[in-house]
């Protein structure tokens, strides 16, 4: 039996250009699930080994409480999509995947909130969505009801001092997200919404903001509205007693911390120190097609893992890892899928700053400086420094016994 939060019968069909259809009983589960906190990421990193050390020493203070602020705020946007989805809100785009309101409207937030609060240097933004779709004739619709969400999530934040934007100012904010990032310079890192389908079934999502310096993830957020603030490591999490809404961040050489989103004090988090596999357990993507369940349970096997899986959307994994939830988060996409550094960036450093490590299943560190994608062998594996080389076999051994059995 595998573990999941909340419900999982919702019925979405996508076709290319087509809207994502939901049935009315997902309507009503998604109107009932108003408690779910929203997750968000930001993150920043750095590239060459020279620069990396210039930067070793830098604070980023600055750019972490302007971080946090924009993915709070965002995450807050996202809530309140998610209570109230309206079927015109969600899109399919041109690689099938869906898309929101709320992601445009969490991308055009978190622009316009860093473009405020960080005036020393001009913004640079590798960031999922751009505005293409929204300028057609067929969504004028559409970038009204996002610029009046952008506003009035503004007007409703007493600490934001943003004027009303018009629905020019959003597409452009929105468009600011089109830098190539790379090995030079400092570039933000940001998925608006992290696990759409998650969102779109009311279940996990999260907002991953990072920093880039010269190539290396210096800083990192992640805004994670619906997942519990007390361990999801048992099956039954999802409790409607559990209280939700997790932030946690991080910054190069300061450790990770996770507060409430409605703003309790922060607590400095640790990865889990298990040794035994036995009693580890491990997260994977709740969507099937997004890694091998497949290959997984073939690892779990030959570590003699007895815990099932435990199946949630999102970057809320990382962040679900980083406080000891579980020990180990295994992802292997289809063939020929490409990972972007938007998916991960934020993840890593909440994850490695609470002293895990994030590999490829090669055994290398993510290299974020190489633009808007990651170069990876086979997939991510996440676990603490520990249990690594003892994974990383076993996942490398399964590798090749599904590669001849095929
Ligand atoms: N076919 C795919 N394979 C792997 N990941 C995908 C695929 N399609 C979308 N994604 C991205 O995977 C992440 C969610 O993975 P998870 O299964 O861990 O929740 C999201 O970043 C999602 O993008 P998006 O940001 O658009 O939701
Ligand atoms: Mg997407
Ligand atoms: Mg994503
Ligand atoms: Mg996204």
């Amino acid at each position: 039996m595998n573990t999941s939060i909340g419900n999982s019968s919702a019925v979405l069909s996508m076709r290319r250009g087509a809207v994502l259809h939901i049935n009315a009983r997902t309507r009503t589960y998604l109107n009932s699930k108003s408690k779910f906190p929203f997750l968000l990421s930001l993150s920043f990193s750095t590239a060459t080994p020279r620069a990396a050390r210039a930067t070793a020493s830098m604070s980023y203070h600055k750019q972490l409480a302007a971080a946090k602020k924009a993915a709070s705020v965002a995450a807050r946007l996202c809530q309140k999509v998610q209570t109230a989805l309206l079927q015109s809100d969600v899109q399919s785009k041109s690689d099938k995947s869906p898309v929101t309101v709320a992601d445009y409207g969490s991308q055009a937030i978190v622009s316009l909130i860093l473009e405020k609060e960080l005036t020393s240097i001009p913004l640079s933004l590798v960031a999922e969505e751009d505005s293409g779709d929204l300028r057609k004739e067929e969504s004028r619709e559409t970038l009204h009801r996002i610029t009046e969400l952008v506003n009035d999530t503004f007007a409703s934040d007493g600490t934001i001092n943003i004027s009303p934007v018009s629905e020019e100012d959003v597409l452009k904010a929105i468009d600011t997200g089109k830098s190539e990032g790379g090995p030079h310079g400092q570039h933000w890192v940001l998925d608006p919404i992290d696990g759409t389908k998650g969102f779109v079934r009311g279940q996990q999502y999260a907002i991953a903001l990072a920093l880039l310096d010269e190539g290396k993830v210096v800083l990192g957020v992640l805004a994670c509205p619906n997942l519990p603030l007390s361990s999801i490591a048992k099956s039954d999490f999802s409790s409607s007693e559990d209280k939700v809404g997790c932030l946690f961040f991080a910054e190069v050489g300061g450790g990770t911390y996770m507060q409430s989103l409605d703003g309790s004090p922060p607590t400095k988090v640790h990865v889990s120190t298990n040794e035994n596999l036995e009693e580890a357990s491990f997260f994977e993507s709740y969507e099937a097609a997004h890694s091998s369940h497949d290959l997984s349970s073939l690892i779990a096997t030959k570590l003699g893992v007895k815990a099932p899986p435990v199946r949630i959307d999102s970057q809320a994994k990382y962040g679900a890892l980083s406080r000891g939830d579980g020990s180990i988060y295994l992802r292997f996409p289809r063939r020929g899928y490409v990972e972007k550094i938007w998916d991960h960036a934020a993840g890593y450093i909440v994850v490695a700053e609470a002293g895990g490590v994030v590999n490829d299943a090669g055994g290398k560190p993510l290299d974020f400086s190489k633009g808007r994608y990651l170069d990876l062998d086979t997939g991510i594996v996440v676990t603490n420094q520990k249990l690594m080389p003892a994974l990383l076999k076993a996942v490398q051994e399964s590798i090749s016994e599904k590669a001849s059995s095929l």
